[in-house]
C-alpha cells in the first residue's frame, strides 16, 4: 500500500473545480461512466439552460446591461436570493441576479474533485416533501416548473451525547417519541407535552399559506380564515423553546439533550432558540421527513437558477457588487468591482445585514433599525469543515446518514470545536463517491478570530492540526480506523468561508446577543431604504435553508406588492410596517 501522506492530498481551499464548474457538475463524466452527480437527478437529462447561456457567455450568465431598468436585482444567489428571484419571475418580474462566485448556491453550493461531489453547507434537507405548506424547496422548485427526485432518510440525525446517551431521530415520530422515553421513563408526561406543544405550532403554520407576514391584506386575511392558527403563532412568536421545555421538564440531562436538538439548527441552546423555529424543525423531520436530492444539495441551486432563466429572467457569475446605488435615499441599482451599472426599481440584498449595510451602503450610517438588529444579534461563529472521501470499509454496515457528537461535557456544547456534526450523503446517494467510497462531511464551530494573523504556512498547519484532532476524536467515538481509510481531504476553516460564501467573518448567520424575546426582533424583508430589500439568514426567520427559502418567499410576495405586481393597500401598510418596526423595539 502506498503511504498515507501520498494519498491524503494537501488541504485546499474550497472552490468547486475550474474553470466552470456548473458545466462541470451537469455534463461531465462521472467515476462510473454517468454524466456527473446529477445522472439520476433533475439535471440529468438536458443541459440546464443557466449554464448552457453561460458557456456561450464565456462563464457569465446573461446580459442586459444598458438595457431599460430590471424590476429587481438580487445581490446573491444563496437560496434566500434565488427564491426571492425565481418566486418574483414565475409572478412575472424581470429580475436580474448577480452572483460573485462561479455558480449559484452559496452555502447550498456544491463541489467536486476526483470523483466526489461535496456538499458545500447542510445535507440536511427539510421543507423538500411533497405534501403540506412548509415543503417550501418543493415549491420554489415548483414555482418555476421544477422538480427534483429525493432520497428519504430513514433518520434527521444520531446524538452521540456524554454519559453514553445515544439517541436516534427516527423519521417515524412514534418511534423517535418512544426511544426518548425509553431513555427517560420518570419524564414521559413531560416530554409528551414539549413535543405536543410543537406538534400545536408546527400544525398551525402548516395550515397557513405563507406569504409575506410584512404585507397586510394577506395577513389580515389569514386572521381572518384561520383566527385560531395565527392566534397561536402570536403567542409563541415572542418565545423560546429552552423556556417551554422547562414548564414541562424537569431532568438536567433531558433538557441538555433539548439543548443539542436546537443546537444542531440555531448554533445556540434551546433558551435562546425561538420556539415557533424549534417547532418548525423539530416537527417537519417527521412529517415531511428529510429528504436528500439525488446527485446533491448543489442540484437545487442548479435547478432553480434553470427555472429563472426559463422564465425571461437572468442570472450572472463572477458579479461582485461593491455598492447599492442610491438615488434621493432612494435604492436604484448596483455597481459592481469592475464598475459596472445595473439598475432597477427595487434591490434585494442576499448578502447578510452586516455585509449589506456595513460594506455596501458604507458611506451611509447605520440606520436606527439596523442598529437595533446589530443590538439584538451577533455574527454567529464560522465553521472548521472537513470534506473527506473514505473506504467504504471504515463504515459498520447500516451507518446512519447524519450524526452530532459531543462526547464527555456538555458544557462543551457551544464552545469551539466542542461538538462535532458530521453527514456521510453517499449513505444516501452513493453515486456522490467513486465506487468503493463515501463521503464524510465533518464541521464544527469555529470563530475567525482563530485563524487571523498567520503565515501561510502557520495556517496551512493549524487546519492539518486541529482536523488531524476532530478527525481523532471520530475515530475514538465512531469509526476505528478513520485516518487510515482517507483517500481525500480537504480542510476549510472561517476564512474559507468568508471568502468563497462573501460572508462577514464567514459567519454561519445571526445569533441572539442574549436571551431574544423569540423572533419578535427579527427584521423581516423591508429596510429603511427606500426600494431596498434584505434577503436570507439574517432576515426573519433566521438561519436554516428552508429558513432563507421562506424569506425568499415573503421578500418576493412584499417586492410583488410594492412594485404592482399583487394587491396592496397603502394605507394598511403604513400601519402594519409602523407596528412591525415597534414590535422590534420591543423586544
Ligand atoms: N454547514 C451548513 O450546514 C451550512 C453552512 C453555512 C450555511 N448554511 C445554510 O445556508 C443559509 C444561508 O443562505 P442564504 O441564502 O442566506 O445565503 P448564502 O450565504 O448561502 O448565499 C449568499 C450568496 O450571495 C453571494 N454574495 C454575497 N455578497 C455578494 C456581493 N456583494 N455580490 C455578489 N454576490 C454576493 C455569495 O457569493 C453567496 O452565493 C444559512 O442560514 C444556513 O442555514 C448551512
Ligand atoms: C406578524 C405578527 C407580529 C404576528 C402574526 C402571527 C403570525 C400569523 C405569525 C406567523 C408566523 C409564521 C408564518 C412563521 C413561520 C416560520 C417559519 C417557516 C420558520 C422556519 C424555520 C426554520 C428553521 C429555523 C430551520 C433551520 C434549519 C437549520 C438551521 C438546519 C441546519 C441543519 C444542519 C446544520 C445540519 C445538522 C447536521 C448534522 C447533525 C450532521
Amino acid at each position: 500500500m502506498p503511504p498515507l501522506a501520498a494519498r491524503v492530498h494537501a488541504p485546499i481551499l474550497l472552490a468547486p473545480v475550474a474553470p466552470h464548474p456548473a458545466t462541470r457538475l451537469c455534463a461531465s463524466s462521472g467515476p462510473r461512466g454517468g454524466v456527473g452527480g446529477f445522472r439520476r437527478g433533475a439535471l440529468a437529462s438536458e443541459k440546464p439552460q443557466a449554464v448552457a447561456v453561460a458557456e456561450k457567455a464565456g462563464g457569465e450568465v446573461g446580459g442586459g446591461e444598458g438595457e431599460g431598468p430590471y424590476d429587481a436585482i438580487v445581490i446573491g444567489s444563496g437560496i434566500g436570493g434565488l427564491v426571492a428571484a425565481t418566486q418574483l419571475a414565475a409572478k412575472g418580474a424581470r429580475v436580474l441576479v448577480l452572483e460573485k462566485y462561479l455558480i449559484p448556491g452559496g452555502s447550498s453550493g456544491y463541489y467536486r474533485r476526483d470523483g466526489f461531489t461535496f456538499d458545500v453547507g447542510s445535507s440536511v434537507m427539510f421543507g423538500f416533501s411533497d405534501k403540506g405548506n412548509l415543503n417550501l424547496i418543493t415549491q420554489a422548485l415548483e414555482a418555476v416548473g421544477r422538480k427534483m427526485e429525493v432520497l428519504p432518510d430513514p433518520s434527521t440525525v444520531h446524538f452521540h451525547l456524554p454519559g453514553d446517551l445515544s439517541v436516534l431521530v427516527h423519521r417515524k415520530y412514534e418511534d423517535f417519541i418512544n426511544e426518548l422515553i425509553s431513555k427517560f421513563p420518570h419524564e414521559k408526561e413531560g416530554i409528551l407535552k414539549f413535543y405536543d406543544t410543537c406538534w400545536k405550532i408546527f400544525n398551525s403554520l402548516n395550515s397557513l399559506e405563507l406569504k409575506s407576514l410584512e404585507e397586510p391584506l394577506y395577513l389580515f386575511g389569514q386572521f381572518f380564515q384561520k383566527p385560531l392558527e395565527c392566534l397561536t403563532l402570536a403567542y409563541y412568536l415572542p418565545q423560546n423553546a429552552g423556556d417551554i421545555a422547562r414548564k414541562f421538564i424537569k431532568d438536567q440531562e433531558l433538557l441538555s439533550f433539548i439543548d443539542a436538538e436546537c443546537f444542531i439548527v440555531s448554533t445556540v441552546n434551546a433558551l435562546q432558540t425561538p420556539m415557533i423555529n424549534a417547532s418548525m424543525v423539530l416537527c417537519d423531520r417527521h412529517f415531511g421527513g428529510i429528504n436528500y436530492p439525488v446527485g446533491g444539495v448543489g442540484g437545487i441551486a442548479i435547478s432553480l437558477a434553470d427555472g429563472l432563466v426559463e422564465k425571461g429572467s437572468e442570472i450572472r457569475y463572477k458579479a461582485n457588487v461593491t455598492n447599492v446605488i442610491l438615488e434621493n435615499g432612494k435604492a436604484v441599482g448596483v455597481r459592481l468591482s469592475n464598475g459596472k451599472e445595473f439598475f432597477a426599481k427595487t434591490v434585494i440584498s442576499n448578502a447578510t445585514r452586516w455585509d449589506t449595510f456595513g460594506k455596501l451602503l458604507k458611506e451611509k450610517e447605520l440606520p436606527e433599525e439596523e442598529k437595533n438588529f446589530q443590538k439584538n444579534y451577533v455574527k454567529a461563529p464560522s465553521f472548521l469543515s472537513i470534506h473527506m472521501g473514505v473506504k467504504a470499509s471504515v463504515l459498520p454496515a447500516g451507518t446512519d446518514c447524519h450524526h452530532f457528537v459531543l462526547e464527555d461535557n456538555w458544557n462543551n456544547l457551544e464552545k469551539s470545536y466542542g461538538s462535532i456534526f458530521l453527514s456521510i450523503p453517499t449513505v444516501l446517494d452513493p453515486s456522490l463517491a467513486p465506487e468503493g467510497h463515501h463521503i464524510l462531511h465533518v464541521f464544527t464551530t469555529a470563530g475567525i478570530e482563530d485563524w487571523e494573523g498567520l503565515s501561510r504556512k502557520e495556517y496551512e498547519e493549524k487546519k492539518e492540526e486541529v482536523a488531524n484532532e476532530i478527525i481523532r476524536r471520530l475515530e475514538k467515538k465512531l469509526f476505528p480506523g478513520l485516518q487510515d481509510s482517507i483517500v481525500l481531504k480537504e480542510v476549510g476553516s472561517p476564512k474559507t468561508h468568508r471568502r468563497f460564501l462573501a460572508r462577514n467573518d464567514g459567519t454561519y448567520g445571526p445569533m441572539p446577543r442574549g436571551k431574544p424575546k423569540g423572533l419578535l426582533a427579527m427584521p423581516f424583508n423591508t429596510t429603511s431604504i427606500d426600494g431596498l430589500y434584505c434577503v436570507g439568514d439574517s432576515c426573519f426567520p433566521g438561519q436554516g435553508v428552508i429558513a432563507v427559502a421562506f424569506s425568499g418567499i415573503m421578500c418576493a410576495h412584499r417586492v410583488a406588492a410594492d412594485i404592482g405586481l399583487e394587491q396592496k393597500s397603502p394605507v394598511l401598510d403604513a400601519g402594519l410596517l409602523g407596528l412591525l418596526r415597534w414590535f422590534r423595539t420591543l423586544a
